[in-house]
């Protein structure tokens, strides 16, 4: 044990402070809470006891870091040590087939061989470009229907609009572009139904072996609930796979793009010395959809309620896209680069409305140090990221929306601000370290995209009489708690 330490630094033998608690009752409180309920609790609790704070939730206990050079320690310094993932809680287990997803996965060789798989093959910028006449076929849609209703002077309610768009975009990257519209809500209608209805499995991990008996029939749907996911998803890779054989026989010529199932059905895994089974496809597709879906929507959403909010910030940002794109019908990729103004208000966006308030749980695979106190082996790690992010000794005046802040001298400030937080953590809403969002390129492009050609297209207006509130409530992500309603405007007539 002792090895850990640099000679000068002693072992410290206590977790990091936290509340006093009653032993068992203590534990199981806060077990019944989301980490949304309990984020105001964990503030006052490090604004009284210092930057890191433990809670014991269950049987172990979780420590909360709200300072973003721990963090920058935890994760990038010592990442090897702080990369794993705690074990999943036994409903998680069913959905994500053992924890053989990406995000759930423990930190070892198959998770590496998963994770690299999905960023080399899918997520690699020349490949993502592939997708772009994706992007172009989503924006026709969202455009057509955001048309019909500015044109009938109807308010319109983005999320859904803005959450089909961004799902469809992403089943299309996972399945191939051959899937119709009907295939494609199909899919949303189930992914949706157990986003929404899995918290209700909870209550079944208190005492599993007791409640497998005593709530058998809620254990029975939760069971249902993997069914209809593998049912709706199995019949896609299969047809995925006898496409793929067809066009290897080259019995089929058609263009085809590359799709994130047909890297799933030719991965191996070396150490396991076997191919991914369907089940452990339709847990990695539908992770693909899910984790990109409604990050991106909730960011997309948060940022253009700010752009209602503030019409001179809109205003600012149209006449800048005006200068890049002159007379053109719609916004293309590649004018995306000449926006620096764009960049900042996406960033602003994710550094004032994080979609998530934490990382996911990290894990310690060895006892070691933390900012003076011991992080156990096993123990359960989070780090607390809309704090990070509006932290007053970096950001001036934090909670306002203010996009010049990341641009200098008027030209994007690329030199000096770094998301990824490799060598300084400011804001983390992606992480930092080995288990960084590996969609980060993925969904700055798609916010780039879409609110560079919805700013182009139309004028948005708050409806007369309403302020936006930028009250939050927690979803899957941290939403608005009244969702963005917004009165639309044709830039220019469209014929
Ligand atoms: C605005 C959009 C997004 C945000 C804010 C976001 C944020 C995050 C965060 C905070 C994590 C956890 C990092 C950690 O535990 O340290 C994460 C992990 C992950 N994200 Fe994203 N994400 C977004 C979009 C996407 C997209 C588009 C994809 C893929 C299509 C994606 C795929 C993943 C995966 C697979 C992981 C697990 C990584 C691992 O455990 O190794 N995300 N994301």
């Amino acid at each position: 044990l002792f090895n850990l330490f640099s000679p000068s630094e002693k072992p410290p033998k206590s977790l990091p402070p936290g509340p006093s608690t009653f032993p068992l009752i203590g534990n199981i409180i806060w077990l019944t809470k989301s980490f949304f309920e309990i984020e105001p609790t964990l503030r006052a609790l490090s604004s009284k006891l210092g930057p890191m704070v433990t809670l014991h939730i269950g049987s172990r206990p979780s420590i909360f870091v709200f300072d973003r050079s721990l963090a920058h320690q935890a994760l990038v310094q010592k990442g090897s040590i702080f990369s794993d993932r705690p074990k999943a809680l036994p409903t998680a287990k069913i959905m994500n087939c053992n924890q053989c997803s990406i995000s759930s996965g423990a930190y070892g060789p198959t998770w590496r061989i998963l994770r690299r798989n999905l960023t080399s093959e899918i997520l690699h910028p020349s490949r993502i470009k592939s997708y772009s006449h994706a992007r172009k076929w989503v924006w026709e849609i969202l455009f057509d229907s955001l048309m019909t209703k500015a044109k009938t002077g109807e308010s319109v309610e983005v999320l859904s609009h803005f959450r089909h768009g961004m799902f469809g975009l992403l089943v299309l990257m996972c399945f191939g572009d051959r899937l119709s519209q009907e295939q494609i809500e199909g899919i949303e209608v189930v992914a949706r139904r157990i986003l929404l209805t899995f918290d209700r499995f909870n209550i079944l991990n208190f005492w599993p072996s007791v409640t497998k008996v005593l709530l058998r029939h809620k254990w029975r749907e939760l069971s249902q609930l993997r069914k209809d996911q593998e049912e709706m998803l199995i019949p896609l890779i299969r047809a995925r796979e006898k496409a793929k054989q067809e066009m290897e026989n080259n019995e089929s010529d058609d263009h085809y793009v590359l799709a994130y199932v047909d890297t799933l059905l030719d991965l191996e895994l070396p150490s396991e010395k076997r191919k991914l089974n369907e089940g452990e496809m339709v847990t990695l597709t539908s992770e693909f959809l899910n984790a990109g879906t409604d990050t991106t929507t909730t960011a997309l959403q948060w940022i253009m309620a700010n752009l209602v909010k503030y019409p001179d910030i809109q205003n600012k940002l149209w006449v800048e896209i005006q200068s890049v794109a002159g007379d053109k019908e719609e916004i293309k990729e590649d004018d995306l680069q000449d926006m620096p103004y764009l960049k900042a208000v996406i960033l602003e966006g994710l550094r004032r409305h994080p979609p998530g308030h934490f990382v996911l749980p990290h894990q310690a695979t060895e006892d070691t140090v933390l900012g003076g106190f011991k992080v156990p082996k096993n123990g359960t790690i989070n780090f607390m990221v809309a704090d990070m992010g509006w932290d007053p000794n970096v950001w001036e005046d934090p909670m306002a929306f203010k996009p010049e802040r990341f641009l200098k001298a008027g030209d994007f400030n690329d030199e000096l601000f770094d998301i990824t937080g490799s060598r300084e953590i400011k804001m983390t809403p992606f992480g930092a370290g080995r288990r960084i969002c590996p969609g980060l390129g993925l969904a700055l492009l798609h916010l780039e995209y879409f609110v560079a050609n919805l700013i182009w297209k139309f004028e948005w207006k708050a409806i007369d009489g309403d302020s936006i509130s930028l009250e939050e409530k927690q979803e899957f992500t941290v939403v608005m708690k009244t969702p963005l309603k917004a009165q639309i405007c044709p830039r220019k007539k469209i014929n």
